[in-house]
């Protein structure tokens, strides 16, 4: 359409620009790749270096770059556009919207968000499947969601099979009254099994404790986690054979790297289309320094900087979360409309918090 036939793909993310070689894209090289999963380009944490970035998109002459990723990502492009706009540089910069974990600010979606919520319902079918056919049946599934809980929320809430979904955002305990044990025990005798989903990034303060954590980060600075379905399970277990002194059959599924790795299913397919034509047609209007994806159904060019200040996280106070309460039927671990409103409270202020924290790129 636009009559442009020398497009580079960068490998191997930020450090492509400056350590990796390029690859010329024809429609012949990408003909295929909405079918497979992952990227063909690689990707990599880490690396961002904006000046030797944006020094290789001047020696390369290259004058529109359009950048896919994540929060992380998005932050690192800002960077760039901000260099690029002080060097007087005519090159326009557009962030596309890619990550499964939905936390990305402002926009609707991100892209392969639908996809990870469709094959999470797989892994969830797979422990209600396992728990249904044992006596005392405890499915735990863990899914991705470092700071979000976005994945768990939307598999509970489609598959129907959980009774219980746990998330960053909201605290949980499991011992005594209104606590996790006491629930899964009542799931049981009413029911026989029980399902618990749980986002990554859950818990991390209890298995943290348990296991003297350090506090590792991977080279994007983020932190990594620590293994939750596999502490949730060991809790329940002895839990229930030394306290209750009741046999339980505990199944534990960690799908979260198989649901990363398939190809995006038909809805991720046409609206990553919407969001790579949208990208376009704003970089060839002489728009730069925007974020592209639906807000309130409409597609639309947000500048960069708007969709970094803050991260995305499911909010306890939307309906959304009350849906999820209301059908799952799972205790809120909040006993009052003041503790929601001072959970959400803090949800924003360690997001806020740890966004400040990582602002110093790493390289
Ligand atoms: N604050 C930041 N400033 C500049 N660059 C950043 C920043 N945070 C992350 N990056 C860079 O962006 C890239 C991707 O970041 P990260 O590994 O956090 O993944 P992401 O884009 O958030 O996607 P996801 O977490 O969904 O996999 C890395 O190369 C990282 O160095
Ligand atoms: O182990 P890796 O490859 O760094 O990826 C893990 C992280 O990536 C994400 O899936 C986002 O892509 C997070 O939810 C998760 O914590």
């Amino acid at each position: 359409m636009y009559g442009v036939d020398d497009i580079l793909g960068i490998v191997g993310g930020y450090r492509g620009f400056y350590s990796k070689n390029t690859v010329k894209l024809t429609p012949k090289v990408v003909n295929d790749i909405h079918k497979r999963g992952g990227t063909t380009l690689l990707t990599s944490r880490g690396g961002h270096d904006t000046v030797k970035i944006v020094d290789s998109i001047q020696d390369r002459g290259i004058n529109q770059v359009y950048i896919i990723g994540g929060d992380g990502t998005q932050k690192g492009a800002a960077l760039i556009h901000e260099e690029v706009e002080k060097r007087g540089m005519k090159v326009a910069v557009a962030g596309i919207p890619k990550t499964i974990d939905n936390d990305i600010a402002v926009i609707d979606k991100s892209f392969g968000f639908d996809t990870a919520v469709e094959e999470a319902q797989r892994a969830i079918n797979a422990a209600h499947v396992e728990v249904e056919c044992v006596e005392n049946g405890v499915g735990v599934v863990k899914l991705m969601g470092r700071y979000s809980g976005f994945i768990a929320m939307h598999a509970t809430l489609a598959s129907r099979d959980v009774d219980c979904c746990l998330i960053p955002e909201s605290p949980f305990y499991l011992e005594g009254q209104g606590g996790l044990f006491q629930f899964i025990e009542s799931r049981m005798k009413e029911n026989g099994h029980v399902v618990i989903v749980i986002a990554e990034g859950a818990g991390q303060e209890f298995v943290a404790q348990s296991i003297h954590d350090v506090n590792q980060k991977d080279a994007s600075g983020n932190r990594l986690l620590l293994d939750v379905g596999l502490w949730l399970s060991h809790k329940i277990k002895d839990h229930f054979t030394q306290v209750r002194e009741m046999d339980v059959n505990m199944k534990y599924i960690d799908p979260t790297y198989m649901i990363r790795a398939i190809p995006s299913n038909a809805s991720d397919n046409i609206y990553c289309t919407l969001l790579a034509q949208s990208a376009v047609h704003g970089a060839m209007a002489g728009y730069t320094g925007f974020t592209v994806g639906p807000v309130n159904g409409k597609h639309a060019y947000i500048p960069i900087a708007r969709v970094t200040e803050t991260q995305n996280t499911v909010r306890l106070t939307d309906r959304m979360w009350a849906r999820l309460l209301s059908s799952t039927n799972q205790p809120s671990f909040l006993n009052s409309c003041d503790d929601i409103l001072l959970q959400q409270e803090r949800v924003d202020r360690d997001m806020v918090d740890m966004i400040h924290k990582m602002k110093i790129t790493s390289t």
